[in-house]
């Protein structure tokens, strides 16, 4: 194996088959079949004798007279053989680094039609390049030369004539795109990533990539390179060529069906990874268990009702796993296996590393880890996660089912569908596990039997699921847990604290002690649970810190306080691949990235999720860590991760694939240096909900003119939560409304639209005033004050609008960008005009307008395209009865909502900092609230600013100083108190 690397740097030849080859070379005898087909029959070279192969020793003479020989053989067949079609007269060819089919195979197909070979690169002689794949520095080197994929040769011989090489060119896009290109007919020439393997019959190398497929080799180990490569060479997608850049030790033939080039690699890798689908699933079914909650409203109802110790009762937890769980449901469709010792493990052709990089390599028949296993088989000591060689051994007639993924998946979504309808509270705990609160619902419907209910779950999930769940009963997570194990398989089973401690538990026995604190413990003499009772806590905690400690002195005496963790929707879909990623060019790098993205936007679109931004993380090759340790998994690697904000909500895979693009670029990497490669698309919000939205905005309704449509393609993403018009979403129905408040917590969870109180404008928590140190009387934020006072009345509402165009057009202004300015353009100016002003000048003219406007009793808006809906529709003379808005306004705004979304704006609107002006104009409007007596409004707005500019620049720190010592000046004066925010 050393010897190879130094052959694939023997000059500009890059000869990489490795010495074993030779032991298996073989010869090609073409000949015309009746069927216009070329067969080659394989045949054994005569072996170079083990003379001329110093002892592996010297591979420089080997090759060398291992190519001479070979080249001879070519050319005496060559001369012998029935004449071929001379198509490749002319043509003098080099062939540079692994290819497939092999540079002896090609050699043959060439030479024996008129093509001469030449074994060193002569630039100025050769005509074409051969070459699967180049490296980065080949790339450069050969840019402007005729660099042509094997296949050109493959498929000339085929068509029996010379095909043009363009489209054969290397520098055509990736083998993916070039093998997409490819006509049908020939593709069965190309399905060498097949991962069954299975020959396809006439294929032109129909015999070597039988062999190669038909038992894959075992694990590479140690040394055993040559071993498994004297091998003949399967055939592979044609760049996946890495392994004698990257010496790693690899088993060729295993890795090249899975290297990341090769097109179908991620959506393999994702069906066969058992590990990645644990880890998914969990967060799939913690996502899936919330939406139920959230339809059903189960989780608030239980809430609702307290049930526990204040109605006199304690609490009543479940935990229900399903019984030896894939096993179970993988036998679904192997019935005739049922009275069997059976377990769940990977199959001959499922065989691919399913650890991400983190554990052993499986192999058929061999390596392979049992995922599950039933009852029967456990009954001969066979055990989950023990590996077959030893479970066969221990029980010979085991027999052993695949992995079916989308069945455990169904099952598992059957059963929560069921636990979740039945439950106070559900916790998912894991693909087969859930926690159940059933404190309420056992003693209003069960008479206070747990048992009973117990049965009825299990009932129920065996005629939905056929499939077996046992549960574990107890007053709190611990006991119900330890109870379950005493349940299985197929029953119930409950625990007070008083059984658990008559129990005699191990240390083992107790969730979440893994084996390393149980050695720990063990080694000072604590094995079993009532040893961590008699130990002290200083013990304790010198053995495994304090955490740990008062966790175990908790549990060893029955005692456990946590809650259920509800489950709340995913935040994040995102996936994540370590093992296998070689790449060789930015092409290579942007393509597994666009992969990856389909891959992410794929289960998004199973959840029904838009996206808001993206992040991509890298793990690069450490300097100097060329080897892995582990084959093909990521070795020492720098981790890099860059985010950005998607181009609106979106789950459209190009065009997060686009946004990933850019951040690679960004992240400066050397392609030849990633290791690893995550995306994670995070600010989630529900697909339905946006489509919904506009749908409802785009639907035309009798009276809604060309305007409304148009305003509904201003909203192309749900727009931020700020910009929203709360006192129209309260007129929307209650599922929208609820919809929207899911959607809007699932970007962020802080944000409450107050849409359950049915008023308008309810601030959200964090800037929900508290009851002021000021004791003045709340006063509803309607109850204004004399309508006449203040700058207000050149603001105009219309309410007399019809009842469907008011409310879309409210619907509309709700969901429309909120642009600050241009919602206060002088009537007199041109819109084109004023669109094009600088924003400092449209800001002066703005000001200007608000300020002489302020005394004119209606607002001049002129027709043109002024954008906000109060002064359009009275425009176009939808308000006739004008009503005139009282207390203090801002820029035109009174209500909170707006209000607020005007100090968003503004924040939003300059890093720098705020305009002095701007920031006299807040101070005057917090300061006549104060003065109108409206403290709850000039606490909104003070606390809102604070919210907006938290982290910003010190400038705005210094604007809410200056704000806020206003209003707190006349609040000084008329109530002897101040704001504290
Ligand atoms: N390291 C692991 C742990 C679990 N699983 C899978 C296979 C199991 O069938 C399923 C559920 O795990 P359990 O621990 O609940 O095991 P079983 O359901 O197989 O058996 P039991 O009856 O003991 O619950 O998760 C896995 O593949 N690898
Ligand atoms: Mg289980
Ligand atoms: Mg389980």
């Amino acid at each position: 194996m050393v010897g190879r690397d130094d052959m694939s740097r023997d000059g500009d030849q890059e000869y990489q088959l490795g010495p074993a080859d030779a032991l298996i070379a073989t010869v090609a005898t073409p000949s015309r079949s009746g069927t216009n087909e070329v067969i080659i029959a394989l045949e054994h070279v005569p072996a170079v004798s083990n003379a001329a192969v110093p002892g592996f020793g010297d591979f420089g003479l080997y090759f060398d007279q291992r190519k001479r020989k070979l080249a001879e053989q070519a050319e005496q067949r060559a001369a012998i053989a029935p004449k071929h079609d001379q198509i490749f007269a002319g043509v003098v060819f080099h062939i540079n680094g692994y290819t497939q089919p092999s540079h002896y195979e090609l050699k043959l197909l060439l030479v024996e039609r008129g093509g001469r070979f030449l074994h060193y690169l002569s630039k100025t002689q050769v005509t074409h390049i051969i070459a699967s794949g180049l490296t980065m520095s080949k790339e450069k080197e050969f840019r402007n030369y005729k660099v042509v994929r094997p296949e050109w040769v493959v498929d000339s011989v085929r068509a029996r004539k010379l095909l043009s090489w363009q489209r054969y060119s290397i520098f055509n896009g990736s083998y993916a795109e070039f093998a997409a290109r490819l006509p049908l007919a020939i593709d069965d020439v190309h399905e060498w990533g097949d991962i069954n393997g299975e020959p396809s019959a006439g294929n032109i190398l129909e015999n070597s990539k039988s062999e190669g497929y038909s038992r894959p080799p075992p694990a590479p180990t140690g040394n055993s390179f040559a071993a498994t490569s004297s091998r003949r060479q399967a055939p592979v997608p044609p760049n996946t060529i890495v392994v004698d850049r990257f010496n790693e030790g690899l088993n060729r033939s295993w890795v090249r069906k899975n290297l990341v080039t090769d097109k179908g690699f991620i959506s393999r890798y994702y069906a066969s990874s058992r590990l990645h689908h644990m880890s998914v699933w969990k967060a799939e079914m913690k996502d899936y268990v919330a939406q139920l909650n959230q339809r059903r409203g189960t989780h608030s109802s239980a809430k609702d009702a307290k049930p526990g110790p204040a109605m006199g009762y304690s609490r009543t937890i479940m935990h229900v796993d399903f019984d030896c769980f894939f096993v179970s449901a993988s036998l679904l469709s192997h019935p005739q296996l049922v009275d069997r010792p059976v377990a769940v493990c990977h199959m001959q052709q499922q065989e691919l590393a399913d650890d991400g990089g983190h554990g052993a390599i499986e192999h058929p028949g061999g390596t392979g880890q049992i995922a599950s296993c039933n009852y029967l088989a456990r009954s001969f000591g066979v055990k989950n996660g023990m590996f077959m060689a030893q479970a066969s051994q221990l029980c010979p007639s085991l027999a052993t089912v695949p992995y079916e993924f989308d069945t455990y998946k169904r099952v598992s979504k059957t059963f929560y569908d069921i636990v979740t309808e039945i439950a106070d509270e559900t916790q998912a705990v894991s693909i087969d596990e859930a926690l159940l609160d059933v404190t309420h619902v056992v003693h209003q419907q069960y008479q206070g039997s747990a048992e009973a209910l117990a049965q009825h779950i299990r009932r129920r999930v065996l005629e939905s699921t056929q499939c077996t769940v046992s549960v574990g009963i107890g007053p709190n997570i611990l006991l119900a847990r330890i109870a379950t194990a005493k349940a299985k398989p197929d029953g119930v089973r409950s625990l007070n604290i008083e059984q658990l401690l008559a129990m005699g538990l191990h240390t083992r026995d107790l969730p979440g002690i893994g084996h390393t604190v149980e050695e720990s413990l063990s080694s000072q003499g604590i094995k079993r649970v009532a040893d961590i009772r008699a130990a002290s806590m200083g013990l304790l905690q010198s053995i495994c810190g304090e955490k740990t400690a008062a966790t175990l002195h908790s549990f060893s005496r029955g005692v456990d306080n946590r809650p259920l963790e509800p489950d709340k929707p995913r935040k994040v879909f995102g996936v994540e691949i370590g093992w296998g990623v070689r790449l060789s060019n930015q092409h290579e790098a942007d393509d597994f990235v666009t992969r990856l993205v389909e891959e992410v936007c794929r289960s998004m679109e199973a959840a029904k999720r838009i996206g808001g931004a993206v992040t991509l993380k890298i793990k690069k090759r450490q300097e100097g860590q060329g080897k892995p340790g582990k084959f093909l998994g990521h070795g020492i690697c720098d981790s890099l991760s860059k985010s950005a904000m998607l181009p609106g909500m979106t789950g459209d895979s190009a065009k997060i694939a686009h946004v990933c693009a850019k951040l690679l670029l960004q992240m400066n990497v050397d392609p030849l240096d990633i290791r690893a490669v995550g995306i994670q698309v995070h600010k989630l919000a529900s697909s339905k909900l946006h489509a919904d939205v506009g749908n409802m905005l785009a639907k035309p309704r009798v009276g809604q003119g060309e305007g409304l449509k148009q305003c509904s393609n201003l909203l192309p993403e749900l727009p931020s939560a700020s910009q929203l018009d709360l006192s129209v979403l309260n007129e929307l129905p209650e599922s929208i409304r609820q919809e929207l408040q899911a959607a809007y917590q699932q970007i962020n969870p802080k944000i409450d639209l107050g849409l359950s109180s049915r008023k308008p404008a309810s601030i959200s928590p964090e800037v929900r005033p508290q009851p002021s140190k000021i004791g003045v009387a709340k006063r509803p934020i309607s109850d204004g004050i004399n309508a006449t006072r203040g700058r207000s009345r050149k603001l105009v509402f219309p309410t007399a609008r019809p009842k469907d165009v008011a409310e879309k057009a409210s619907l509309i202004d709700a969901f429309r960008k909120i642009e600050t300015l241009d919602s206060i353009m002088p009537s007199q100016m041109d819109s084109d005009v004023w669109r094009h002003l600088p924003l400092s000048i449209r800001r002066e003219l703005a000001r200007e307008y608000v300020k002489t406007s302020a005394s004119k009793p209606v607002a001049a808006a002129s027709g043109k395209e002024a954008n906000v809906g109060a002064t359009t529709s009275a425009a176009k003379g939808n308000g006739p009865a004008n009503v005139v808005v009282s207390g203090p306004i801002l820029f035109g705004k009174h209500e909170v909502a707006d209000v607020r979304a005007l100090i968003k704006a503004w924040v939003d609107s300059s890093e720098l900092g705020p305009y002095e002006e701007d920031v006299a104009e807040v101070g005057d409007y917090v300061e006549a609230l104060v003065k109108h007596r409206n403290l709850l409004k000039a606490e909104d707005a003070l606390k809102y600013l604070k919210f907006c500019i938290d982290g910003e620049h010190s400038a705005w720190a210094d604007a809410l100083a200056v704000v806020l010592d206003r209003a707190n000046v006349i609040c000084m004066a008329m109530y002897s108190s101040s704001f504290g925010l």
